[in-house]
């Protein structure tokens, strides 16, 4: 376990402009916390504004509890004494610079690089943290499957963690000397400024479609959001974007980092061509050198690409990055093959939004030979964007055989009512290879069920989850695990 640090307020305060202090900033504090209900005697409290509820009205319980600091946007009626109150514009943006000092800027001590877009921020981060492994550095990986500090797997409960979580794991990081620190920037965090105050080295664009309207409600605000960690890149950064998306030019339309680019289908500072792509492996070019690839599929050529040039970037030699590249897996629930003793493929993958879909089944399509059937099974997670759910199903019968509708984590909802709006997506024609299955396990059991030798099954959008959520409690249920069953009972 970590020892607990402990700081004078004042200089944790340092970088923050223009707060109004009201009592002693010569006050120890020995942690920060963002839930009352956690607050130990010596903490600094913050009021975060929520989605749910506003944690200015926790200042009270935050204050009994033993709260030496409030950082809040308003100050309570009452105020107790023995208690700082430290005023800012925006407490989010001010925890991020205060819980950085706290930990002493380990993103300073680190080459940290963060990777935002709607897709693939998992893969690139990930292959990035393989990748300078194998080169021979240490390295911390911050992501949705887990947080890895070399071998030691730390469990992930955000894509990207709240701006004390996240120092305090980066601290970690360079505390047992890791150089090298690759993470996953999502537009939640940029939103709720969870990186703030944090230095980067770098920032990749992977890609920008449909997600998360539920929380930015608008597709200008998504798009703001994920420019958002852009315009925050010091000057010395590189800021590497794909320039085959469409908002690749504005995500770094007002960056002070040094642009570069890459592209599958245009002149960029990386460019890559894809020479031949099966389910054996991908033969790409790649700045007129010829490399050969375990991982497979179009969207995979794009991640392998950024990650090349990142780590080109950071100064790595050209051939020995395609050399260690090339031996690489993809990252769990990401496009992971199984195949039967009757050679029935068996794909588990976590796409879960409309354009995830449609990349992997294209690249399904692209990869079978002809005459075997595409059965999938998907469904839609609960208290997320619904727009998402019948274009989803609308793409899944676009290009399978057969598809079956089943529930992922239903979360709050009526699994019934989400699978409801899923087979609205659905076209008349199609009516009749679409079946709703509620239950997972029994939905993907069918598809083994139908299936005939050759056949390829994806199982999408759960990809590495290792659970079923449903009315906040976490059932354990895991696609693969599912899916080697019935692989068993047909070779049984
Ligand atoms: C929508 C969202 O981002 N929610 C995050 C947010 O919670 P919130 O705004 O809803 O908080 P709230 O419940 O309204 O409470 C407001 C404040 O009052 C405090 N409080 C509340 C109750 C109380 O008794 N005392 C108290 O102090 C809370 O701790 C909080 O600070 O702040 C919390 C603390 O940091 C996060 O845990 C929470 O993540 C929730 C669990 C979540 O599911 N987030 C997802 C959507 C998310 O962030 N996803 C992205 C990835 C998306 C992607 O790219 O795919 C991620 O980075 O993981
Ligand atoms: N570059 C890409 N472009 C489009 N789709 C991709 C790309 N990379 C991966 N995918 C698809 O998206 C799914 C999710 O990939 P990944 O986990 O890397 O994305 P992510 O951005 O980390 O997602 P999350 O927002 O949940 O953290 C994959 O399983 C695959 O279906
Ligand atoms: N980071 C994404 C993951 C979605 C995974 C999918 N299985 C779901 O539950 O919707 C989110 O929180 O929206
Ligand atoms: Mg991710």
């Amino acid at each position: 376990m970590e020892s607990t640090p402990e700081k004078i307020l004042s200089d944790i305060l340092i970088g923050v402009a223009g707060a109004n202090v009201t009592g002693s900033d010569i006050v120890t504090i020995n942690s920060i916390i963002l839930d009352s209900r956690k607050v130990l005697p010596g903490s600094l409290f913050v009021a975060l504004r929520g989605t749910q509820t506003d944690g200015h009205q926790y200042i009270g319980t935050a204050t009994e509890l033993g709260a030496t600091a409030i950082l809040c946007e308003e100050l309570p009626e009452k105020l107790s004494d023995n208690v700082t109150y430290i005023q800012v514009g925006d407490s989010a943006e001010a925890m991020g610079l205060i819980a950085a000092a706290f930990y002493e800027n380990p993103s300073q001590k680190l080459t940290l690089v963060g990777v935002t877009g709607t897709n693939g921020k998992t893969s690139v981060a990930t292959f990035l943290f393989q990748l300078f492994r194998a080169l021979g550095y240490r390295c911390g990986l911050i992501s949705t499957v887990q947080n890895q500090v070399e071998d030691e797997v730390i469990p992930s409960t955000h894509t990207t963690p709240d701006a004390v979580a996240l120092n305090q794991l980066l601290s970690q990081m360079q505390k047992k000397n890791c150089s090298h620190v690759f993470m996953e920037v999502s537009s939640h965090a940029v939103a709720q400024h969870r990186i703030a105050g944090l230095h980067f080295a770098g920032g990749i664009f992977t890609n920008i479609t449909h997600d998360h309207l539920d929380f930015h409600k608008t597709f200008d605000n998504y798009i703001k959001a994920k420019k958002g960690f852009f315009d925050q890149l010091p000057k010395t950064a590189f800021a590497l974007v794909n320039l085959d998306d469409r908002r690749g030019a504005v995500m770094v339309q007002n960056t002070k980092a040094k642009v570069e680019t890459y592209s599958l289908q245009t002149l960029a500072t990386f460019k890559g061509k894809i020479i031949s792509d099966t389910l054996a492996g991908m033969h790409m070019d790649i700045n007129m050198q010829e490399v050969w690839f375990r991982v497979i599929g179009r969207f995979n050529a794009y991640n392998l690409l950024s990650v090349y040039g990142a780590a080109v970037l950071l100064g790595e030699k050209p051939e020995s990055v395609l050399t260690e590249l090339s031996n690489l897996k993809s990252p769990p629930g990401r496009f992971e093959q199984f195949h039967s003793a009757d050679n029935i493929v068996g794909i588990v993958d976590y796409a879960h939004t409309p354009d995830a879909l449609e990349n992997v089944l294209e690249t399904i399509n692209h990869l079978r030979s002809g005459n075997e059937n595409v059965i999938t099974v998907v469904g839609c997670g609960g208290n997320r964007d619904a727009e998402k759910r019948p274009k989803m199903a609308a793409i899944a019968c676009k290009y399978s055989n057969r598809v079956i509708l089943t529930s992922d984590n239903p979360r709050y909802e009526d699994p019934m009512d989400i699978l409801e709006q899923m087979r609205k997506g659905v076209p008349p024609l199609d009516y009749k290879k679409t079946s709703v299955i509620e239950d997972r396990h029994e939905a993907i059991n069918r598809a083994f069920e139908e299936a005939n030798p050759d056949d390829i099954i994806l199982i999408a959008g759960k990809g590495h989850e290792n659970y079923q959520e449903i009315k906040g409690v976490k059932h354990h249920f895991d696609d693969k695990e599912v899916l080697l069953e019935a692989f068993a009972k047909r070779n049984s």
